[in-house]
């Protein structure tokens, strides 16, 4: 599964500087990650109403969106797939209740 991600992360970083016209990926990459986060929080909420309507077909069409998104997102910013990976890692046997501390300020 995870190799599904490292791939799609590839394709992403190839994308910046291509054709905003034949590539949707580089189309948001130029707009910048004020825009690539806008457009996480709308596929967010298509993906919460399918899952609120019990929609099962539509939230794994929009789990899929968002989670391209998310990765476009991570893009923009700056941060690299390994690093989320390396955050779900540190976290792994240690209570959410725990985590919650530990959350960055701001
Ligand atoms: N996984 C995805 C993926 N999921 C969703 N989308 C696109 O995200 C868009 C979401 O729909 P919207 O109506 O919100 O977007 P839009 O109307 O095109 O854009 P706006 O003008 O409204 O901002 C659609 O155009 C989808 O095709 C994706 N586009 C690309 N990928 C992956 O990225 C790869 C590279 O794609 P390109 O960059 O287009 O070559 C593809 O091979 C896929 O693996």
């Amino acid at each position: 599964m995870s190799e599904v991600l490292t791939r799609l992360e590839a394709t992403i970083a190839a994308r910046v500087g291509a054709d905003p016209a034949s590539s949707h990926t580089a189309k948001l990459l130029a707009k910048g990650v004020g825009k690539c986060a806008e457009k996480f929080g709308e596929e967010a909420v298509e993906a919460i109403v399918a899952a609120a309507s019990g929609n099962r077909a539509n939230l794994v069409y929009e789990a899929g969106d968002v989670v391209y998104h998310l990765m476009v997102m991570l893009r923009a910013g700056g941060v690299g797939w390994s690093e989320v990976l390396a955050e779900l890692e540190r976290r792994e046997g240690v209570s959410g209740v725990a985590e919650k501390a530990a959350r960055p300020k701001g």
